[in-house]
C-alpha cells in the first residue's frame, strides 16, 4: 500500500515537487567492473530466474491480500482506479497529466486517495500541515522512495541522492557549505562568462542555431540554446569541467556530454524495470550485478551501463585530477578554482576525519550535482523565456530595469533587482520545474490535517493514519490566494508574496518548489543565481515573442517544452534596439 504524497504542481501560492526520477527509472550496476566466468554461467542463469519468480510471487501475494484485506486508507475519497494492473498511474505520472492533477485538486480535498500498482493505494498530499509533517517535523517516518534510492546508487554510486538517516545527514553538512552566499559569490564571474561566451557565440553564429546581425526578427529554438547553457553552467560551476566549448557551428561531441544527455531518455525507456531496482541493487557484488544485467536482452540496458561507466570514469579522472592538484601544493590553481567539486575537495584537505568525503563519495557527488543540476535549470530557463514572451509587458518592465544597471554587477548588486527576484520568484511558483516528489513511510503513522476532510463513510477526519509501508507519498499544490493560478510578479514584494494566509515549510518564498526539510534543494541560491545572470544578460540584447502557439510542456521530471512531442521552444528572437 503506498502513501503516495504528491509535490506541488503549478499554481498557488505554495506548491511541492518530486524527484525527477521517482518514477521514471530502472535499473543497472554500478560502474566497476567484473566479469563471470562460463561454468557458472547457467547456474546463475538459474537462480536470477528463480530469484525473479519469487519476486514476482511476493507483488501478487501482496496483492491479493491487499485486494481481500483492503486497507484502512480505503475511507479516504480519490478518483475511481482506472486498470487493475496499474491503476491510476497513467494518468498520474503521464506527460501529459496536467489536467488530472489539476482535478485531483478542484474535485477533492487536501488528500486524496490513489490507486496504484496492483492495487496498492497511495496518498496524494496537498495539505500544508501534512506536507510540513511528511517534509520536515516527521521526516524521519517519511524516507525518499525506495526505488529512488536504489536508482540513484547503482546509477551514481553512495552519495547525498542515494543515502538515508545520518548518512544522508553528513553528506548535507558537508555539501551545504560549498553552496554558501560566499561561495556563490566566487562562481559569478564563471556564470557570466559562460553567460557572455554563450549568447555572443550565438550572436556570431558560432553555435547553432544562431542569430544573423541586423537580420531582423528570427526564430530560434530557444530550449537546445539554454540546454546548452545549463550543462556548461553546471560543468564550469559545478564540477569544473567544461562540457561545450562554445566555439563552433556543431553540437558538442564529448562522449561524456553525449553520455549526460543521452542519460534521462535510456532511464525512461526502462522504466518496466522499475519494481525491481531495489532488490538487484542488494544482490551480491558489483560483478555479480553486472553480469546479471548483461543476461537480459536489452540494447537500451546496455546502452546505460554504458553511459553509467563513462559518467564514472570521468568523474574519477576529475577528482583524481583535483586531488593531485592539491597534493602538489598548486595553490595558485585550488585558489582560483570555485566550482563546487573542488571546494568540496578543498575542505576535505582540513576538515575532521568523520567530516571527510572519501575518493568515492566525491566521485558520486560529481555525477550527483551534474544529474539533480542540468535539466532542472534547463527547465527553468526555458519556462522564464516562455512566459516572458507570453507576458510582452513584464519583459519590458524587467529590461528597463536591467538596463539602468552596469553590465556586469556584483553578487548583491544582481540579487538586490527587485523586479528580477519576483519575476524568477513568480515563475518559480507557478511553474514548478518538478512536479510532484514521492516518500515511503517508514514506520506507522498519523499524518495530521490542516483542513479536515470528509472520508466516504461520511465522517470528518482530521488527521488520517497511515500505515508503514505505504509508499510514495506525493505531493502536489496547495491552495493559496484567489489569483494564484495568475501570473503576477508584482505580488512579490522583498521575497514576499502579498495575500499569503497558508504557511508552507518550503525553503525558499513560501513554495514548494524546492521542498523543505532535510532532503530540500541544496542548489536553490545557485540556481537563482544563474537565471538571474542569464535573463541579465539576454534581455539586455534580445527581445523574446511567442513563435508558435502549438508549445506544451510535458509534465516529465523536470518538466520540458515541447512541439509535436519534440523537446523544442521556438520563440521569435529580435535584437534590442539602441
Ligand atoms: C530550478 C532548478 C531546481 C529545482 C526545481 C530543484 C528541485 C529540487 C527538489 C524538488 C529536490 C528534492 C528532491 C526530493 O526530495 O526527492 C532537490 C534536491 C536536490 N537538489 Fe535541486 N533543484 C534545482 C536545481 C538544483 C541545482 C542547480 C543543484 C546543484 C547545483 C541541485 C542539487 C540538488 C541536490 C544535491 C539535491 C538532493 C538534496 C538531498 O537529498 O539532501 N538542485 N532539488
Amino acid at each position: 500500500m503506498g502513501l503516495l504524497v504528491p509535490r506541488i504542481l503549478s499554481s498557488r501560492l505554495y506548491q511541492t515537487s518530486t524527484s525527477p526520477c521517482d518514477r521514471t527509472l530502472i535499473l543497472v550496476l554500478s560502474p566497476s567492473s567484473f566479469a563471470v566466468s562460463p561454468p557458472c554461467h547457467q547456474m546463475l542463469l538459474s537462480i536470477i530466474q528463480y530469484g525473479f519468480l519469487l519476486w514476482i510471487s511476493y507483488v501478487f501475494w501482496n496483492a491479493l491480500r491487499r485486494l481481500w484485506g483492503g486497507s484502512i486508507l480505503d475511507n479516504i475519497p480519490g478518483p475511481p482506479s482506472e486498470s487493475v494492473l496499474a491503476g491510476n498511474l497513467a494518468r498520474l505520472n503521464g506527460a501529459d497529466s496536467w489536467d488530472f492533477h489539476k482535478t485531483l485538486e478542484e474535485d477533492f480535498n487536501a488528500v486524496v486517495k490513489i490507486h496504484g500498482l496492483l492495487g496498492d493505494v497511495q496518498l496524494y498530499v496537498f495539505d500544508p500541515a501534512a506536507l510540513h509533517s511528511i517534509l520536515v517535523k516527521d521526516q524521519d517516518l517519511y524516507e525518499e522512495s525506495i526505488i529512488f534510492l536504489s536508482l540513484t546508487g547503482l546509477l551514481f554510486g553512495k552519495g547525498i541522492l542515494s543515502t538515508t538517516g545520518n548518512e544522508h545527514r553528513r553528506h548535507r553538512k558537508i555539501m551545504m557549505p560549498a553552496f554558501s552566499t560566499k561561495n556563490l559569490r566566487g562562481m559569478l564571474p564563471v556564470l557570466y562568462e559562460v553567460a557572455h561566451r554563450n549568447f555572443g557565440q550565438l550572436r556570431d553564429g558560432l553555435i547553432k542555431p544562431h542569430l544573423e546581425l541586423n537580420a531582423g526578427p528570427q526564430e530560434l529554438d530557444m530550449y537546445s540554446i539554454l540546454s546548452r547553457t545549463s550543462l556548461e553552467f553546471i560543468g564550469r560551476a559545478g564540477i569544473g569541467y567544461s562540457f561545450d566549448p562554445l566555439t563552433t557551428g556543431e553540437d558538442p561531441i564529448d562522449q561524456y556530454t553525449q553520455s549526460l544527455k543521452n542519460l534521462t531518455p535510456a532511464i525512461h525507456k526502462l522504466a518496466v524495470f522499475l519494481p525491481i531496482v531495489p532488490l538487484a541493487s542488494k544482490i551480491g557484488p558489483p560483478s555479480f550485478r553486472r553480469f546479471m544485467l548483461s543476461l537480459i536482452p536489452s540494447k537500451t540496458l546496455g546502452i546505460l551501463c554504458k553511459i553509467v561507466a563513462i559518467m564514472d570514469s570521468k568523474a574519477t579522472a576529475l577528482v583524481r585530477d583535483k586531488n593531485q592538484t592539491i597534493r602538489h601544493g598548486d595553490a595558485d590553481a585550488m585558489e582560483n578554482s570555485n566550482d563546487v567539486v573542488s571546494l568540496l575537495l578543498k575542505s576535505n584537505s582540513t576538515a575532521d576525519e568523520n567530516m571527510k568525503f572519501m575518493d568515492d563519495e566525491l566521485v558520486a557527488q560529481t555525477s550527483m550535482i551534474i544529474h539533480a543540476g542540468t535539466e532542472t535549470t534547463s527547465s527553468a530557463l526555458n519556462r522564464i523565456i516562455h512566459v516572458l514572451a507570453l507576458h510582452p509587458d513584464v519583459q519590458t518592465k524587467l529590461r528597463a530595469e536591467i538596463m539602468e544597471t552596469k553590465e556586469i554587477l556584483s553578487h548583491d548588486e544582481l540579487v538586490a533587482l527587485p523586479y528580477l527576484d519576483a519575476v524568477i520568484r513568480e515563475t518559480l511558483r507557478l511553474y514548478p520545474p518538478i512536479t510532484a516528489m514521492t516518500r515511503s513511510v517508514t514506520q506507522d503513522c498519523i499524518l495530521p490535517l490542516s483542513t479536515p476532510i470528509t472520508g466516504i463513510d461520511g465522517r470528518t477526519m482530521d488527521a488520517i493514519a497511515v500505515p508503514k509501508g505505504t509508499e510514495r507519498p506525493t505531493t502536489i499544490r496547495t491552495s493559496g490566494g484567489e489569483d494564484a493560478l495568475e501570473f503576477n510578479p508584482e505580488r512579490w514584494r522583498n521575497g514576499q508574496a502579498r495575500g499569503v494566509t497558508v504557511r508552507m515549510s518550503g525553503v525558499y518564498g513560501n513554495m514548494m518548489t524546492f521542498v523543505g526539510g532535510g532532503r530540500s534543494c541544496i542548489g536553490f541560491k545557485f540556481v537563482q543565481l544563474e537565471l538571474k545572470v542569464v535573463l541579465s544578460v539576454l534581455l539586455r540584447c534580445y527581445h523574446f515573442s511567442v513563435a508558435s502557439d502549438a508549445i506544451r510542456w510535458k509534465m516529465g521530471s523536470p518538466a520540458a517544452p515541447s512541439v509535436d512531442n519534440r523537446p523544442l521552444l521556438p520563440i521569435v528572437v529580435d535584437r534590442v534596439k539602441a
